[in-house]
């Protein structure tokens, strides 16, 4: 079968992986990416994008000061959201990014991800009206500062406050204390001169909780901090470091009051305060950036994963036989056992992240027809699978990192910078632990709902099924009836870890506690139960996806979904055996299984990996690369340090070789 990446010159360790293929990479590829037409669109953007001298590195951002890597991000970014800017569909627009300026962040990344998405679903038509078009043009940048330098989490205790002042029709918007200044947002320091700011709203004292408002920082002229406005870059961090993380303080900052974000709660010239029509439409951008991240996550997840596929196939050492040859380190057990999860997960979290975009869309549609009932499953399932897939890719790419020997700590193999974007996400849009809190609440209800026998929406139905006994390893031989005895094993796992939640809860209540210490006494099973339901949801949209799948990719999903169901049950033995509803026999079957799973996938490995169609730029990796030849880009790479400049160093030059001289003399 067709391994469309086959190119003459390449290195044959992988040429041979390639030949072994059982499926069209490009069938594969054009179902992850939607179609035919998204692969070919995707592919054209890279070819262009390396074509663009104007994207062109003399030297990689690598060895560049961080001053510097942002002059050329800027520089880029301008061509972007300039030269090509109507040359790419707003769907194509990360992919464009990701390719010209990488993913340690950009000027406008907020902008986008925040700042139009804000201004979109919260600011009222006149506002909207006068503000977006300027924003859509780029005649403006805008970025959305919520969180300050004392909290972050608990939204309701921010501190910076917008008084409204009746006499002017304006709100002051101000900074009472050192940690209330904003702390943190992206593109907030250097490059913005607007913000969708998070204030406490006070209206005649009484104070209406956080609420959203455009102000603006810097001049448009000269793009100097306005008078009552401090602010700059919070400093260097493990990665996003061409990303200006900043900070904000306001002092008594006047601004007019059509400019709170009023599409949902509003505030009438006389100070008259009309709440929406759901309390947490203000929170909006979050569930935004948390709906679209699960697939860009999924993704950072792929790379690392196509990066120690490829490396250790190439690679060669040690011997699995005495007197045999090297082996590819990809033959090791252990390897495969590290590496193949990963690429099964990837799969899984895209397929996820791309069911959760569409109900995202379908929530928006809702709201804007004045009707939010989706919104609390979307809140339950955006938090859940933001927390597990963040924490399950920054375990993965470190897997991934690891497997890969010396050369995966070396940026050159672009894994350290990966695993640094990867895990900022277990901590940005609401810390993991804070948001599987947020999807327990939901789930807590649902137990109530189902035991009252009302109906539940779908992701959450399970609650309501009752369980029969687990058929694992029970059902013969036929592929498909395992999927599904293992699927229903994950549902009773799920339903049963929420229902002990609860009755863990409600024992302590009943046991003397107010609700809320009662709850920090059981956050730990809480967070479990909300882990298991999101696993079982990836599951779940996993196999919907292999059941929509044309023939032509059918087998090698089946056997990636295998891989993934047996791997993610072994992973959560624990919760399967705890209540008996599996014996040790069945997971023992499991292990079984999975075993049999890394050698069926072992010839497919390559070939999975470059279905995710990410390009040598893209993929910015001298181990990942496509045509396999390692060792001479690893040392053309190294040439590049700047330790490498000259022969002898000043460092060297003025301190070690003086220290040398002083001691040989003493001799
Ligand atoms: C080029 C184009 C690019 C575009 C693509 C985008 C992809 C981007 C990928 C990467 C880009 C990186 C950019 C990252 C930038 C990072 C930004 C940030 O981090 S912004 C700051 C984020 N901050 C947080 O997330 C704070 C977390 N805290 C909270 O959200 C809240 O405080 C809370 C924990 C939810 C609690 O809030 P609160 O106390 O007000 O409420 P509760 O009492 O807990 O709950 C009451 C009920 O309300 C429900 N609820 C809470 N939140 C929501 C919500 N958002 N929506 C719906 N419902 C909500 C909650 O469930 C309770 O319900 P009931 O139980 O009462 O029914
Ligand atoms: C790379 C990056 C980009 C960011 N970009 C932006 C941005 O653009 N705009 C913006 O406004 N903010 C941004 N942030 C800030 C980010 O949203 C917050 O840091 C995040 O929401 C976590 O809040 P915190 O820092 O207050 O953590 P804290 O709440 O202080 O967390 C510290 C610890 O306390 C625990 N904890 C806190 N509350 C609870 C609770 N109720 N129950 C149990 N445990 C709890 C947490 O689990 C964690 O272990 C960014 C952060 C990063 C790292």
């Amino acid at each position: 079968m067709p391994n469309r990446c086959i190119r003459p010159g390449d290195n044959p360790d992988l040429t041979k992986e390639r030949e072994t293929c059982t499926f069209d990479t490009d069938e594969l590829a054009a179902n992850l990416y939607g179609s035919r037409r998204n692969l070919e669109r995707r592919r054209e953007i890279s070819q262009k994008v390396s074509a663009d001298p104007d994207f062109a590195d003399p030297i990689p951002h690598e060895f560049l000061s961080r001053e510097k890597a942002v002059d050329a991000t800027a520089k880029k970014s301008k061509v972007i959201f300039q030269k090509w800017k109507n040359l790419v569909k707003p769907e194509e627009m990360p992919h464009l990014v990701n390719e010209a300026v990488g993913i340690q962040g950009f000027p406008l990344a907020l902008h986008h991800a925040m700042f139009l998405p804000s201004l979109n679903s919260q600011a009222d038509d006149d506002l909207a009206a006068e503000i977006l078009p300027r924003a859509k043009a780029y005649e403006i940048i805008g970025t959305y500062a919520q969180t300050e330098m004392g909290h972050g989490t608990n939204l309701r205790e921010l501190e910076t406050t917008a008084t409204y002042d009746k006499t002017t029709q304006e709100f002051v918007i101000n900074t009472p204390t050192r940690k209330a200044m904003k702390w943190w947002p992206g593109n907030l320091g250097k490059m913005s001169n607007y913000a969708v700011v998070c204030c406490q709203l006070i209206i005649d004292g009484k104070n209406l909780g956080p609420h959203n408002f455009l102000v603006q920082l810097r001049c448009e002229k000269t793009h100097e901090p306005l008078p009552g406005i401090t602010v700059g870059d919070i400093g260097p961090k493990i990665a996003y470091n061409t990303t200006d993380n900043g900070f904000l303080a306001l002092d008594n900052v006047r601004i007019p009051r059509r400019q709170m974000l009023m599409k949902h709660a509003k505030v009438s010239p006389d100070g008259t305060y009309t709440p929406p029509i759901h309390a947490k439409l203000n929170y909006g951008a979050m569930v935004h950036v948390r709906a679209h991240m699960i697939y860009s996550h999924g993704h950072l997840l792929a790379r690392a994963a196509a990066v120690a596929t490829r490396y250790s196939a190439v690679r060669r050492q040690g011997r699995i036989e005495n007197g045999g040859p090297e082996v590819q380190i990809l033959d090791y057990q252990t390897q495969q056992h590290r590496i193949f999860p990963q690429i099964a997960r990837a799969y899984a979290i895209l397929f996820a992240g791309q069911e959760v975009r569409d109900q995202y869309a379908k929530t928006l549609e809702g709201i804007a027809n004045g009707q939010a009932d989706l919104l609390p499953d979307l809140h339950a399932l955006t938090s859940g699978l933001k927390s597990v897939v963040t924490f399950m890719g920054g375990l993965g790419i470190e897997q991934c990192r690891m497997s890969c020997g010396g050369h995966g700590y070396s940026d050159a193999s672009g894994l350290p910078k990966l695993y640094g974007v990867q895990i900022g996400g277990c901590t940005y849009e609401g810390e993991n632990m804070v948001m599987l809190q947020q999807t327990a609440r939901y789930l807590m209800k649902g137990v109530k709902w189902a035991e009252q026998g009302k109906s539940l929406s779908p992701s959450i139905a399970y609650l309501g099924k009752k369980s029969g006994k687990s058929l694992i390893g029970l059902k013969g031989g036929d592929i498909t009836r395992e999927h599904e005895a293992i699927l229903e094993t994950l549902e009773h796992t799920a339903r049963r870890l929420a229902i002990d939640a609860s009755q863990l809860w409600e024992k302590r209540i009943k046991g003397g506690e107010c609700k809320e210490r009662a709850w920090n006494g059981v956050t730990v099973e809480m967070n479990r139960a909300s882990r298991v339901y999101t696993r079982l949801f990836m599951a779940r949209s996993f196999h919907r996806r292999l059941l929509s799948s044309p023939s032509s990719i059918r087998s090698v999903l089946s056997d990636l979904f295998s891989l993934y169901l047996h791997y993610e049950c072994v992973d959560m033995a624990q919760h399967l055996l705890e209540d008996g509803h599996c014996n040790g026999g069945q997971i023992q079957y499991l292990k079984k299984r999975l075993y049999e799973d890394l050698t069926t996938l072992r010839p497919n490995a390559v070939s999975l990996v470059d279905s995710f169609e990410i390009s040598d730029r893209e993929l910015n990796s001298v181990l990942g690369r496509r045509d396999g030849n390692v060792y001479e880009a690893l040392f053309q790479w190294a040439k590049q340090s700047e330790l490498n400049y000259t022969d002898v160093l000043p460092a060297v030059k003025n301190y070690m070789m003086p220290m040398m001289e002083e001691n040989r003399s003493k001799l």
